[in-house]
């Protein structure tokens, strides 16, 4: 037996959804006193399982399966309306909706990602020379963040959070943009977080992606675990259960 980074047990998650289409906030529950039309989306029906160290687990499943609830609640991000969720470390989430600042450069956005992942200003200043390397931003890191492409932001993104070694790493889709070349090398990257007993989790559409760096693979469909287990035999399931 390994040791458990995460340990996810009977997860449920429920939003509430005005039928306007607006998820509940703070403002919003004012409205809900006068309004009717709220409807509850179960995004995850009671899921399952445990992650080791040292594992690289893939998460796939059709548009709206609940990937990206389960990721946020794995964070902490979005609370289990019944279950719990038990972690070694506190994960991080490198999501595609990740905050970065459009109207400040390349530069500071270094540095408030690495503050908003938990690095202190010198461990931040270590890395930044690698960081811009790997994302291969030298000309442009003074620059804005809007004047970058989709694929440059997200190439930042990754190396910011790829900079440093992560107990826990939640990859969410950010592999999609880059180019082949960034690509493989993000993908080398999850391999050497994952070979020193990191815990990786991998959201992606791209089956050869998570082919290429994952150990495992969980198919959630409506918010149900339907496999969990070797990747090629997960990925041939899902695909023969998507025809
Ligand atoms: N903030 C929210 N408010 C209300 N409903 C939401 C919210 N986020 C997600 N949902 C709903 O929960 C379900 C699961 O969504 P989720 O984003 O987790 O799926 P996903 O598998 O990541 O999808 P995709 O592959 O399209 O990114 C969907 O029905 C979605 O409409």
């Amino acid at each position: 037996m390994g040791s458990a980074a995460v340990i996810v047990d009977d997860v449920h998650v429920e939003y509430k959804v005005y039928a306007s289409g607006k998820a509940l906030d703070k403002a919003g529950r004012k409205l809900l006193t006068r309004t009717r039309g709220v409807r509850t989306v179960h995004a995850l029906k009671g899921v399952s399982f445990t992650a080791e160290k040292g594992e690289s687990i893939g998460i796939i499943g059709s548009n709206g399966s609940g990937k990206s609830t389960l990721m946020r609640a794995i964070t902490g991000l979005t609370p289990p309306s019944r279950g719990a969720i038990y972690a070694s470390a506190r994960p991080n989430l490198l999501g595609v909706g990740a905050a970065l600042l459009p109207d400040l450069s390349g530069e500071r956005n270094i540095v408030l990602g690495g503050l908003a992942l938990g690095f202190s200003k010198e461990e931040i200043a270590e890395m930044r020379d690698d960081i811009v390397a790997f994302a291969e931003l030298e000309d442009f890191i003074e620059l804005p963040m809007r004047t970058y492409s989709s694929g440059m932001q997200q190439r930042l993104k990754f190396a910011i959070a790829a900079a440093k070694q992560h107990e826990i790493l939640i990859v969410d889709e950010a592999l999609a943009v880059g180019d082949k070349k960034f690509r493989e090398r993000s993908e080398s990257r999850i391999r050497e977080i994952r070979e020193q007993a990191g815990t990786v989790f991998l959201v992606s559409h791209s089956m050869g992606s998570i082919r290429d760096t994952c150990n495992r693979v969980i198919w959630l469909e409506k918010g149900v675990l339907r496999e969990d287990g070797d990747p090629d035999e997960v990925i041939k399931a899902y695909e023969g259960w998507k025809k």
